[in-house]
């Protein structure tokens, strides 16, 4: 089954660039420490899922580039057919002359269904090469205005369009200090259009991998592509193939792997009287937890410590809550690797802090004006403030 990815804003098209670069130089990698046979049906999976056919013997992604201006795009479409490796398609872009000034409402009012047409248009067309279609991988930023604004319309709109397909949001947190003073409105709106219209959200904070790669690959000078490679290389060992649970000799086919009939109990829902936003988190509770092991001693790692109940929330038995993939075939150049996918309490304190720094803000009605005049209303903020507090109040009680 094949994923259609689309990247939007700066944020989008860079990241999404280094995930598919790595995607496939991983698929090239000499054999990944297994049979030829197994590295076959690697290679043949990796290439259903994130490459259409083959033009003169180049893959072409499975990707939809949207930016309001051509900068980025330009430089992301030359550094992939530099690549000789793949390249994006022909006719597989959407920018315009102007980004969105790092504000959010004019991405989503006015790029938004200005622009909704031409570009559903490219997305319909990148869904309609797939044989068996699977779900949207949705890359962006959400702090600045085009990749969240208007990443937050698109998403809405693929969730109107293509109700049954999964929807992935890949999501770069912003830094805490220093970007820019409205990143807080825009992380706000976006994260709770988002919680309308995905299915899943998949977060990285900048933060963090910047301190990857600073403390444990020592880079001196870091730069967004040494962190986009950082995250690429962790996408990339998510989403490359692994087998199935039932059988160990077929890849699974659907990529993306969530399992949109979970549901919280009524009662797990506390209400919001009930909320404790400064209560200490000493324990890392989850909902669910997926472990993904590849390369050598696969079959042996032992993962026990994963299924404690104690790490779980109550209403999700162990066995539903943890999953493992695994495949013997070697991701990229490490001999092994393990990737934790966690949805957990962890981002609480992180989100808690977005919303009460968007609120102090609010509540001075400072830079309100930037997006009234875009039709983004006091009401709207609200709406974001209401359902986030909600969001926080019900991870605090898992
Ligand atoms: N990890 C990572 N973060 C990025 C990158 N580029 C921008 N960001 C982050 O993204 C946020 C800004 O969003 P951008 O994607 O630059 O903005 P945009 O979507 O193009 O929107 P406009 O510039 O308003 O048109 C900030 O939090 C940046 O730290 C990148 O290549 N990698």
């Amino acid at each position: 089954m094949s994923i259609v990815t689309v990247q939007l804003g700066q944020c989008g098209n860079q990241i999404g660039f280094e995930v598919f670069d790595a995607l496939l130089s991983d698929s090239h990698s000499s054999q990944g420490l297994c049979s030829m046979r197994e590295n076959e049906a690697y290679q043949a999976s990796c290439k259903e899922r994130f490459f259409s056919e083959e033009e003169n013997g180049v893959p072409i992604a499975r990707a939809v580039l949207v930016d309001m201006e051509p900068k980025v795009i330009n430089q992301t479409l030359s550094k992939a057919a530099q690549s000789g490796q793949w390249k994006y398609g022909q006719h597989a872009c959407f920018c315009q002359k102007q980004g969105s000034g790092n504000n959010w409402a004019y991405g989503y009012s006015v790029h938004g269904p200005r622009h909704e047409e031409s570009i559903m248009n490219i997305i319909r067309k990148e869904v309609e090469k797939c044989d068996s279609f699977s779900g949207f991988f949705i890359i962006m930023s959400m702090a600045g205005g085009t990749g969240s604004g208007l990443g937050a319309f698109v998403t809405q709109n693929l969730e109107d369009q293509y109700s049954n397909s999964l929807k992935m949001n890949q999501i770069i947190w912003p830094y805490g200090t220093g970007e820019v003073i409205v990143q807080n409105y825009n992380s706000i709106l976006t994260l709770s259009h988002l919680y309308r219209s995905s299915d899943a959200l998949l977060l990285h904070e900048n933060d963090a991998i910047h301190k990857i790669c600073a403390k444990l690959m020592n880079i001196k000078q870091i730069s967004f592509s040494d962190i986009n490679q950082v995250l690429a290389h962790q996408l990339g060992s998510v989403f490359q193939p692994t087998y199935s649970a039932e059988s160990s000799f077929h890849y699974r086919r659907n990529p993306l792997g969530i399992d949109r009939h979970v549901w919280p109990p009524l009662s797990g829902l506390p209400p919001l009287s009930k909320m404790s936003l400064n209560k200490d988190l000493h324990f890392n509770t989850s909902i669910a937890n997926l472990v993904i092991l590849r390369g050598k001693d696969v079959q042996s790692a032992d993962v026990e410590g994963f299924k404690d109940p104690a790490l779980y929330t109550s209403w999700l038995k162990p066995v539903n809550a943890f999953n493992v993939w695994k495949t013997q075939r070697a991701f990229s150049k490490y001999e092994k690797s393990a990737v934790l996918v966690s949805n957990s309490q962890f981002l609480v304190k992180p989100l808690d802090m977005i919303v009460g720094k968007a609120w102090n803000m609010f509540a001075s009605k400072a830079y309100i004006h930037q997006y009234t005049k875009f039709g983004i209303e006091e009401e709207d903020f609200l709406d974001s403030f209401t359902s986030l507090e909600q969001v926080v109040a019900s991870y605090c009680n898992l």
